[in-house]
């Protein structure tokens, strides 16, 4: 890592209270689901939102977890977006509610998306907890966000700067200094 400081972004306590609002919204949303939800988490981003996500979620659902690269040992593939780990669940006619951690140009889910909709599920929804909407290239229809936050380097609750700061409960905003 870069010399750099870290300040608050977005405190542990509103990523709370804006995850229970979520939980009430999309319950009341999957309400006459009848257990057919599913909740397919981005690795590695998207870990500890999906923690905190899914119990907030009072209608029954199941929880699976893919990891989706641009680069790397691929299983499948959809053009430069590789599926490295694959879901353990079958998804057809199920509710799928895909739990990001944040959308930034959108060509991730975009391709994931494409690939998960070949499998037949009922329905197909995402969910991020941040969305950086003037980064944007490729429109991608996002139901629910958490918070949109500007064109800024951000660690935390899940998100890394070089594999590290994903433990913190809350956003932190990087900045690198001169060095
Ligand atoms: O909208 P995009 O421009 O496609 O970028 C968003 C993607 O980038 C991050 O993943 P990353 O590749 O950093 O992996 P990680 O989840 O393991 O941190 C993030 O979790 C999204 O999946
Ligand atoms: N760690 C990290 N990854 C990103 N990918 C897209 N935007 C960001 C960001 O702000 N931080």
């Amino acid at each position: 890592m870069k010399k750099h400081t870290l300040e608050t972004m977005i405190s542990a306590e509103e990523i709370q209270t804006r995850i229970k609002a979520l939980g009430q919204q999309i319950s009341q949303d999957y309400a006459n689901s009848q257990n057919e939800l599913i909740l397919v988490g981005l690795l590695r981003g998207s870990f500890i939102f999906m923690a905190d996500l899914s119990r907030s979620i009072t209608v029954g659902h199941e929880v699976d977890f893919m990891t989706a690269s641009s680069y790397g040992n691929a299983v499948v593939s959809n053009r430069d977006v590789k599926i490295l780990k694959d879901l353990d669940e079958d998804i057809r006619d199920k509710d799928v509610l895909i739990v990001e951690d944040i959308i930034d140009t959108g060509n991730t889910l975009s391709k994931v998306m494409a690939i998960l909709k070949l499998r037949h599920p009922r329905s197909i929804e995402i969910c991020t907890l941040l969305d950086k909407p003037s980064r944007r290239e490729v429109a991608v229809p996002v139901k629910y966000i958490g918070f949109s936050i500007p064109d800024e380097f951000v660690v935390g609750y899940g998100i890394d700067y070089a594999q590290h700061y994903r433990h913190l409960p809350y956003i932190g905003h990087v900045t690198l200094l001169e060095s």
